[in-house]
């Protein structure tokens, strides 16, 4: 399993340095630079071996204090907390090395600690985020930003697009082929026979019928209607401000938010640290912690690694669940 070293003026070393001290059932390869997880064990004075790995094939089951890394170099050395453009081609070159392992074969998944999207887009690329960016490597036609906790699932209809462009983007099409993701993914990777979805309305009061916004009445009714025909389970659309009450919740397999801020800080409220990002639809098992870069902790030993711990869980359990179903 592929974990990528993420942005690495941010908090990504410091949490693989924790999380690597706990035991998992996989056999884990960082993607990154050993001196950067060496430097940053250093000043976290975390006690852990880095290990550099250039024979994948003889690596064993992790164990409690051990980092392996396959080698990619950093362009410049790096100071915690304190991002540097020239080092954005380092992380996307992990990205790449780490999904195009997934797609060979190589790796089982890939589990992506935080980049920094803003000193990628410096570069001149586009990069909105690791769900659009994996969707173009494995040029995958639909895939669905999930975040998970205990509480809940909540996936999106819309991910990393300004809000005002998210009314234009909520089409007929956005809908059903997103539900038709999250419906077969539910089944297929979580065991959930016959998955039932909540639909968030767009607008205050899903619209109030028609006072507040047109968008439920000309585009999600008569989808959601369009996609109950074909046998998927969902319910709505629900007004976003109550339908997140353990009443709804509880009988319910996720929550489709219309856009990125209408869902997330609702399950990060209510799980941040301990939750799980999935993006589904890749033919690659991705996964990832609920947070960022959070530049402010970088190298002080404050940084969280419990979401880093529940992404790496999570993908292990998905790969052997896909190793069994093959
Ligand atoms: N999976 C990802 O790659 C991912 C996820 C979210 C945000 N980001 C990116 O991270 C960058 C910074 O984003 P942001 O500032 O909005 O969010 P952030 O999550 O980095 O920080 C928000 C707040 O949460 C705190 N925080 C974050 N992670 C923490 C942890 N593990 N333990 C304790 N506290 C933690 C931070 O100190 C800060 O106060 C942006 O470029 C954003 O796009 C990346
Ligand atoms: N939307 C995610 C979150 O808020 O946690 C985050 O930006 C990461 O997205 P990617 O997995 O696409 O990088």
């Amino acid at each position: 399993m592929a974990i990528t070293s993420g942005e690495p003026a941010g908090i990504g070393p410091d949490i693989i340095i924790g999380a690597f001290k706990n035991d998992f059932a996989a056999k884990l390869i960082v993607v990154g630079d050993p001196d950067l997880f060496k430097r940053r064990a250093q000043q976290l004075g975390a006690s852990i071996t880095v290990e550099e790995v250039n024979e994948l094939g003889a690596v064993p089951t992790h164990s409690a204090g051990t980092l392996r890394v396959l080698p990619t170099a950093l362009a410049v050395t790096t100071v915690a907390g304190k991002l540097d453009v020239a080092n954005a081609p380092y992380v996307l070159e992990t990205l790449r090395l780490a999904g195009q392992g997934c797609l060979t074969g190589t790796f089982d998944a890939v589990v992506t600690p935080p980049v920094h999207k803003g000193i990628l887009c410096e570069t001149g690329v586009h990069f909105s985020g690791h769900t659009e960016y994996f969707q173009s490597l494995c040029n995958s036609p639909q895939v669905v930003m999930m975040l998970a906790s205990n509480a809940m699932r909540v996936a999106l209809v819309t991910t990393h697009l300004p809000l005002k462009d998210v009314s234009s983007a909520i089409t007929s099409n956005a809908i059903k082929s997103v539900t038709r993701a999250l419906n077969h993914d539910l089944k297929h990777r979580f065991g959930c026979v016959s998955p039932k979805i909540l639909v968030c309305g767009l607008n205050p009061h899903a619209g109030e019928d028609g006072h507040l916004g047109r968008e439920e009445i000309d585009t999600i009714i008569p989808t959601l209607t369009e996609l109950r025909n074909e046998g998927i389970d969902v319910i709505g659309p629900l007004p976003a401000d109550t339908l997140f009450q353990p009443k709804y919740l509880e009988q319910a397999d996720c929550v489709l938010a219309m856009y990125h801020d209408q869902g997330l800080p609702v399950l990060k409220y209510s799980g941040f640290g301990s939750a799980v990002n999935i993006t589904l639809g890749l033919p690659i098992i991705r996964t990832s912690v609920d947070h960022g870069t959070a530049l402010d902790l970088a190298g002080t030993g404050q940084a969280s690694d419990g979401s880093l711990k529940v992404a790496i869980e999570h993908a292990i359990v998905m790969a052997n669940n896909t190793r069994k179903s093959i």
